[in-house]
């Protein structure tokens, strides 16, 4: 996407916020801006991303990458949070509910590129820290490589515990949201982590493989998103 574009956008999203839509689909997002308390700031952070995503296809550290998955994706959840709605009966902070919807989007980004390291090794992007794949012994050749060793095994069992984490913190939320959104927060949260469960079912090779789950899986996964979804109370914290 060329930076014109981007620009473009970035004059599109300012004039919906001041309730000047350019076309149809400027005008459901007008809708919404006008109907719900949204702030505009995850939105321009957004496009930054997507600016940073044609600059940029190396990050040196997880601290760059956490930033790129913030854009991209963290800013997806905190758009999510004042449509969806907080449960009257909450039993966290506005904050921490924010804080886990940020964090269920860092998961999910994380999630998406550690399944498709294969397919954008092909077009030459890595989005994995530099620096700790040095700390395996492995560089951008031996993800072009697409060889599958105990390195690369030992490397992905640290980036998949790494995403989990952000889905265990990011439960806490799922359960502090208005009713009617919970289920399908708690479906896409079980069904989305399960991605990594196929990674690791595929030997960690992501490289030649693209993990997903069965549907026989996610049809699973929604009697168990629903019990979760009943109350504010979170099972697994008790
Ligand atoms: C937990 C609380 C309090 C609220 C929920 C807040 C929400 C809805 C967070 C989810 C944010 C979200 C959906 C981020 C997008 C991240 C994502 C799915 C990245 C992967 O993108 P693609 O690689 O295009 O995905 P697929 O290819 O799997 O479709």
């Amino acid at each position: 996407m060329s930076s014109e574009v981007l620009d473009r956008w970035e004059q599109r999203l300012e004039d919906i916020f001041e309730g000047r839509p350019y076309d149809m689909l400027d005008a459901a997002l007008t809708h919404t801006v006008f109907n719900f308390p949204l702030d505009i700031k995850p939105f321009r952070d957004m496009i930054e991303g997507m600016r940073m995503d044609t600059q940029k296809c190396r990050y040196h550290n997880f601290q760059e990458l956490y930033l790129y998955c913030y854009y991209v994706a963290g800013t997806v959840g905190l758009m999510s949070v004042p449509i969806m709605g907080i449960a009257p009966d909450s039993r966290i902070s506005t904050q921490s509910t924010y804080d886990s919807a940020l964090y269920l989007g860092i998961g999910n980004q994380l999630t998406s590129i550690l399944r498709d390291v294969g397919e954008d090794a092909m077009r030459g992007r890595v989005y994995l820290p530099q620096d700790e794949l040095a700390q395996f012994g492995l560089c951008d050749n031996d993800v072009f490589s697409r060889k599958v060793t105990d390195q690369w095994r030992a490397f992905m069992k640290k980036q998949i515990k790494r995403a989990r984490f952000y889905f265990n913190v990011a439960e806490e939320g799922a359960s502090q949201l208005d009713k009617a959104s919970r289920w399908p927060v708690w479906s896409s949260l079980l069904i989305y982590r399960n991605i990594l469960d196929a990674i690791e079912d595929n030997d960690y090779d992501n490289l030649t493989k693209r993990a997903y789950v069965k549907r026989a899986k996610k049809l699973l996964m929604l009697p168990l998103a629903y019990t979760r979804s009943l109350s504010t109370h979170n099972l697994m914290s008790q």
